[in-house]
């Protein structure tokens, strides 16, 4: 089993790995996550493990972290490793002495519950973002899997994009925590928020993908493109060069996304009206020109922000009725009246 097998780094194959990962795009080598004597276990092996690794050591150890907003390098999660190591020692061999060396995993929620605030801030929305995208951890009595299957009717994955400070973070807080953060930092590689809406009386699931603007992670963002059910383009009404970048964006979007997906483009920052540098109508012609559709919004104000992301899952969520979201890869549909819909096999399937 090659190291790319193992490889932590937010990748399609791994998806799951990817959703628990509170180091953003931090690579782990196939020796940080073996060390069990190089046992040939499986993937989903190793990420229940790591699971269970970083939920126990990390939080004590680093405190308030979310996801993609911290920077951990290879050797930082290498080091904590070690702390497991010496506790629980290097004997284990199999899958089996993996998963028993697990003693904590039968746990009342309290403590998960504890864990995720302590990880992720004393966010709910965060924390249970987190619990939803970690399928294969234990749950409590009244939300296991499923349970929690019969929640929503669709699940749908929405990415923004967009150069660095347009305000695609504040945009996905604000929807997902009716909140705008004050001193919003950087995204580091890319974050994720789940937010539930009700359209026409079913559940709508959407995991939402904050990508990192900065060039230095475009490798990484761009992964994500080709899953996606719907791609919000952002740019900043205030910002003239948001705006003259975004052919660049959409030559990114045609070269790495699914040919089938919503496309949104937001002009953002509504609210700095003496600022603004890009009139309406110009963002309205460029949505025109490709075909998408368009929306300006404040973050600040929450202006259009819930239609930008009802109006998506309406969107998509009728497509999925007509069959039209039929992609590359897979489409899910459940047998319990679930429907879970995914471009690629990258997609979270709950
Ligand atoms: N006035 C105003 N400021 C905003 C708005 N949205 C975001 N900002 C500000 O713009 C800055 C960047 O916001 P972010 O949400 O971090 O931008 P981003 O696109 O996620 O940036 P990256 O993570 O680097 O890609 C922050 O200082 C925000 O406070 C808005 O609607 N109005």
């Amino acid at each position: 089993m090659g190291a790319s097998v193992f490889s932590f780094r937010l990748s399609c194959e791994f998806q799951v790995k990817k959703d628990v990962s509170p180091y953003g795009h931090t690579a782990v080598s196939a020796s940080d996550v073996l060390p069990y004597g190089y046992t040939a276990v499986s993937a989903s092996d190793v990420s229940t493990t790591l699971q269970y690794l970083l939920q126990t050591f990390w939080p004590a150890l680093c405190g308030n972290l979310r996801f993609g907003h911290t920077a951990v390098s290879a050797a930082d999660v290498s080091a904590k490793l070690h702390i497991y190591y010496r506790r629980f020692g290097h004997k284990t061999e199999s899958a089996k002495a993996v998963s028993d060396t697990r003693p904590n995993l039968q746990k009342p929620f309290r403590t998960q519950d504890r864990i995720c605030k302590s990880c992720f801030g004393n966010k709910s929305e965060s924390a249970k973002a987190v619990s939803d995208a970690r399928p294969n951890l234990p749950q409590p009595p009244s939300t296991t899997l499923s349970n929690r299957m019969e929640d929503y009717k669709y699940l749908f994955k929405v990415v923004l994009i967009g150069e660095a400070g347009v305000g695609k973070t504040c945009l996905v807080r604000r929807f997902t925590q009716g909140l705008f953060p004050p001193g919003q930092g950087a995204t580091i590689g890319v974050d994720f928020m789940i937010k539930t809406v009700e359209i026409d009386g079913e559940k709508v699931k959407l995991q939402i993908w904050d990508t990192a603007g900065q060039e230095r992670f475009r490798s990484i963002t761009q992964s994500y493109y080709r899953s996606a059910n719907s791609l919000i383009l952002v740019y900043d009404v205030c910002c003239q060069a948001s705006f003259d970048s975004l052919p660049t964006w959409i030559q990114e979007i045609e070269t790495y996304a699914s040919t089938k997906f919503c496309g949104y483009l937001v002009g953002n920052k509504t609210d700095k009206i003496n600022d603004k540098e890009i009139p309406t109508h110009i963002g309205q012609q460029f949505a025109d020109r490709y075909e998408m559709d368009f929306i300006e919004t404040s973050a600040k104000e929450a202006d259009n922000v819930d239609k930008l992301f009802y109006t998506i899952a309406k969107k998509l969520s009728k497509e999925a009725k007509q069959g039209e979201l039929i992609s590359d890869d897979t489409t899910k549909f459940n047998t319990d009246n679930t429907t879970s819909i995914s471009n690629c096999s990258g997609c979270l399937k709950f």
